[in-house]
């Protein structure tokens, strides 16, 4: 099938690829002409795992293409997927001004039946304002060309993007249209052959059922955050805990991890944002208000335990922070709690030693010249001169480090953990002064 991708992001760019890996004939449209042509040139602008390789292999077969000539990308596809952010605006609702831009490009330019699926996430009712949008700027044209609007939310997780797109827990359709369910029904085929797993709804259903899954997975964190705080005042370790839990199969053991507090493009806008939304429905989401406010106070959690072992005063300490994106396995430094806890550290008078496999080159981005904050090559460099090591993300390179050398390089050896990597046990075992996220267990 013919498929035009709007948006060329996280989303936009590994829909289009994946797409294109099942032979489609995929062309992917931004209006940023630096990402573009970094594509053109065989370049990944994102640290995304595996999308390098689905890229380049449909690149040479011709399936895949990059532009940014909006006519021709329009004329191009009887799918078009808008994917283009969706930011909080200042009252916390979903910013749609982009999404309206590219429906507007559609109308502009369309001249055959298209299918508008909307992948970005958007509140209730946005699919008729994508309808309108295509229908006022047909009619500015004079012209009268059937199309519809279907809603397909989007579930994956950065850092393993490429394989839940391939692999669907489900795939959403919203629809009002039976033509239109026909094409999303074979276009998903390829990724849903073998388990049923598309669910076609009305469209209010599918816009909503994006918010809800994000909302209860930052529920189950905040949940999961707050018993953290009490497990370490009577003396409970929150590891065992979720293990206890998670063993349910009514719980189940994903998103229950205790950390540093959720961060990313996505959890804190989308709380924001139904949060928002149920306000202007005369009605307070008090649980999900709960789950950001307990959130706000988690990015600042490894701070107070910073605080409560070495002072309010920092003047003179330097600390070392592993980790800085969001989350392992991307270079994504959108609401990292990283930022929350480099500010706090500088503000209190230290200084930060920090390390990212990936993320350094975001980090400084969108950190630009803090004083205070040192980039450094490498995990080991980060402990010289320091008076702890912070564990911010859970990479996969800090999970067994070298506990001697770090014992060795640090001024002190105390590790604060906001990812619960390390055991206790062994830790004072080996003369580390150890403090992790809900381990209170004595
Ligand atoms: N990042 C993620 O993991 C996920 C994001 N989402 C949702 O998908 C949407 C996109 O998110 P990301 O891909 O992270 O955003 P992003 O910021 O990485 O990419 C959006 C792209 O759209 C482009 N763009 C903006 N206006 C345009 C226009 N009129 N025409 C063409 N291109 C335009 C921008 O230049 C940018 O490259 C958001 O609604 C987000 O909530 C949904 C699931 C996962
Ligand atoms: O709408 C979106 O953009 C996406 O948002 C999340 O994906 P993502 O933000 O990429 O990453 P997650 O793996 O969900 O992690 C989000 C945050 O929660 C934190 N987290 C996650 C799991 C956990 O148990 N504990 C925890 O603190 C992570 O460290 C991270 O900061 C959802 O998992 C995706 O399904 C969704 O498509």
């Amino acid at each position: 099938m013919k498929v035009t991708v709007i948006g060329s992001g996280y989303v936009g760019l590994v829909t289009g690829a994946c797409l294109s890996d099942m032979g489609n004939d995929v062309v992917c449209l931004d209006v940023d002409a630096r990402k573009i042509g970094l594509l053109q040139d065989g370049k990944i602008p994102i640290y995304e795992p595996g999308l390098q390789e689905v890229v380049r292999r449909n690149v040479e077969a011709g399936r895949l293409h990059f532009t940014t000539d909006v006519p021709a990308a329009v004329q191009h596809g009887t799918l078009q997927f808008i994917g283009v952010g969706t930011p909080p605006d200042e009252d916390g609702s979903a910013d749609l001004q982009y999404v309206i831009a590219a429906a507007r490009s559609i109308g502009r330019h369309m001249t055959d039946y298209k299918v508008v699926i909307d992948k970005s996430t958007v509140p209730v009712g946005t699919a008729a304002k994508v309808k309108a949008a295509v229908a006022e700027e047909l009619a500015a044209r004079g012209q009268s060309v059937d199309f519809a609007v279907v809603s397909n939310p989007e579930f994956l997780k950065e850092g393993a993007a490429v394989e839940d797109f391939m692999r669907p827990d489900r795939v959403v359709v919203g629809a009002d249209d039976e033509r239109a369910v026909l094409l999303m029904r074979a276009l998903y085929a390829p990724f849903t052959r073998n388990r049923d797993r598309l669910l076609v709804m009305d469209l209010a259903s599918a816009e909503f059922t994006k918010y809800a899954a994000n909302a209860m997975l930052a529920t189950r964190i905040s949940f999961m955050n707050e018993l953290a705080l009490l497990a370490e005042r009577v003396g409970a370790d929150i590891e065992l805990v979720r293990r206890g839990i998670g063993s349910d199969p009514r719980i189940g053991t994903q998103f229950l991890y205790a950390g540093a507090g959720y961060g990313g493009s996505c959890f804190p806008k989308d709380v924001k944002a139904l949060v928002r939304a149920a306000q202007d429905n005369g009605i307070t989401l008090q649980v999900l208000t709960a789950v950001e406010e307990a959130n706000e106070r988690q990015k600042k959690v490894l701070v107070d335990k910073v605080v409560r072992r070495f002072g309010e005063d920092l003047t003179g300490r330097q600390f070392a922070l592993w980790g800085l994106a969001f989350k392992p396995d991307t270079d994504d430094m959108r609401e990292a709690p990283s930022r929350v806890i480099v500010e706090e550290l500088i503000r209190r008078g230290a200084d930060v030693a920090a390390f990212d496999p990936v993320a350094m080159h975001e980090a400084r981005r969108s950190f630009g010249d803090l004083p205070g904050l040192r980039f450094v090559a490498d995990q080991a460099a980060a402990l010289q001169g320091s008076d702890a090591l912070l564990i911010v993300t859970e990479w996969r390179q800090f999970k067994s480090p070298d506990f001697e050398q770090i014992k060795a390089t640090l001024r002190q050896p105390v590790i604060i953990d906001g990812r619960n990597l390390y055991d206790p046990g062994l830790m004072a075992s080996l003369g580390i002064e150890y403090v992790g996220i809900g381990r209170g267990a004595r």
